[in-house]
């Protein structure tokens, strides 16, 4: 039987404080007028989340493993492109994705209104649905304070592999 293996990724990362901030890249998107957030990439939360996701999914490793910041060719890597590239590494190990939910916690970007426009840059990206969502945290902690956002994910995907079997139609009665 093929059964669907879950995966989960959070990240998080600081809006950048200084006085001319980088542009705000967030679930693919560039949002004019907002301040960034830092990171060795573009600081995408919400892509990063789901890329962690789907490696969390299939098993193989996490966004350190296959992005880490010792590695000079993602400094300023899009969030778009180390998804796609994410995305290309999990169907590599011999998973297909079912689809990526995103939520970020946060005060701004005021996510709704551009929803689709991300949903389908982020899908592109995946070549599987990605959804998402965002919250406030009701004014509470860092991303009430405006200096941050969260965003958790998780992934669902297939391995395409003959799968041994094992338990319980295995064992004697
Ligand atoms: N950055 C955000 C945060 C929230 N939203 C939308 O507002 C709704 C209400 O948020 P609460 O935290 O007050 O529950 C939420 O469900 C989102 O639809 C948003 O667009 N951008
Ligand atoms: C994406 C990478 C690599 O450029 O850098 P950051 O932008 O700092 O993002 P983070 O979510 O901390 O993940 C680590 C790195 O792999």
């Amino acid at each position: 039987m093929m059964l669907p293996r879950t995966g989960i990724g959070v990240d998080i990362h600081a809006f950048d404080s200084a006085e001319n901030p980088a542009p705000l890249w967030l679930a693919g998107l560039l949002w004019e007028g907002e301040r960034g957030l830092s990171g060795h990439s573009d600081g995408d939360a919400v892509a990063h989340a789901a890329a962690d996701a789907l490696f969390s999914a299939a098993g193989v490793g996490d966004l350190g493993t296959h992005f880490g910041t010792d590695r000079p060719e993602y400094a300023g890597a899009s969030g778009v492109k180390l998804l796609g590239e994410a995305a290309r590494i999990v169907r590599a190990a011999g998973f297909e994705i079912g689809n990526i939910a995103v939520q970020f916690v946060g005060n701004r970007p005021k996510f709704s209104p551009r929803r689709q426009e991300a949903e389908a840059v982020l899908t592109a990206a995946a070549g599987a649905p990605v959804s998402v969502s965002a919250t406030t945290s009701d004014g509470l902690g860092f991303p009430g304070r405006n200096e941050g956002i969260t965003a958790y994910a998780t992934a669902l995907v297939v391995s395409l592999a003959p799968q041994e079997s094992a338990g319980r139609d295995t064992l004697e009665p």
